[in-house]
């Protein structure tokens, strides 16, 4: 196994350890929501009773790989915790998300939970956000306007592709990854955006996390709000 994979499994079985009996909880997306979920289908294994809501079609499908239970949002309106990963992550715990595609999903479940874990090693630390292009999930048609007024706001953007096709997400919309210089305010960004016809949502997180579990070489750090 990697050096980096293992923090992402060290943190993955960190979270696991928060989630407690009876409890609904989010499924976030990611490489490192692997080995949480990994651990979490472990505990299940010895008789942990919970439920999940998945955030993306592969989280699902790793949920049932791993015998979570799932539910979805026909039958549960809050979760009691919620648990996912990040791309970037700043001091303020603003953070960067949807390097995988998931963002909009991934928000709808992470704002439902009462406490909201995010899992990262920790490349993902940063001081400003930004460095990592940042994800926006867009509808496919008119996309080459919505491009357009997205770069009047003072970056470049490129549409995302998977295998040499155009990335489509889980809800059939398409993701510009947008490269600015900086990020000084994420609320004030993700506002702007949310503006413009035809984006549906950014991959900018802010005011929702409560802890932060970091992978490190040695151990894994607890940082809380
Ligand atoms: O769309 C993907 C998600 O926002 C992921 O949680 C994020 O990209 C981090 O993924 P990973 O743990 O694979 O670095």
């Amino acid at each position: 196994m990697e050096h980096v994979d293992r923090k992402k499994q060290a943190v993955g079985e960190k979270a696991a350890e928060y989630i407690q009996d009876g409890m609904l909880v989010g499924l976030g997306s990611g490489t490192t929501m692997y080995y949480m979920l990994q651990a979490l289908g472990d505990r299940v294994k010895k008789g942990l009773h919970i439920r999940g809501v998945p955030s993306s079609v592969k989280t699902e499908k790793w949920a049932n790989e791993f015998g979570i239970p799932l539910t979805d949002f026909s039958e549960v309106d809050q979760l009691d915790i919620a648990i996912d990963g990040a791309d970037e992550i700043d001091p303020a715990f603003n953070l960067i998300k949807g390097g995988g595609g998931s963002l909009l999903r991934e928000k709808i479940v992470d704002m439902a939970a009462d406490r909201f874990i995010v899992v990262a090693d920790d490349r993902k630390q940063v001081d400003r956000l930004g460095a990592f292009p940042l994800p926006i999930e867009v509808v496919q048609f008119g996309w080459q306007l919505t491009k357009k007024n997205i770069e009047a706001l003072g970056c470049s953007t490129v549409l995302r592709e998977e295998d040499g096709q155009v990335f489509i997400t889980n809800n059939d919309n398409y993701i510009l990854d947008c490269q600015f210089e900086a990020i000084h305010e994420p609320k004030k960004l993700h506002e702007q955006l949310k503006q413009l016809l035809g984006v549906v949502e950014t991959g900018l997180f802010f005011d929702i996390v409560d802890d932060v579990l970091i992978g490190r070489d040695d151990g894994v750090e607890v940082l809380k709000r």
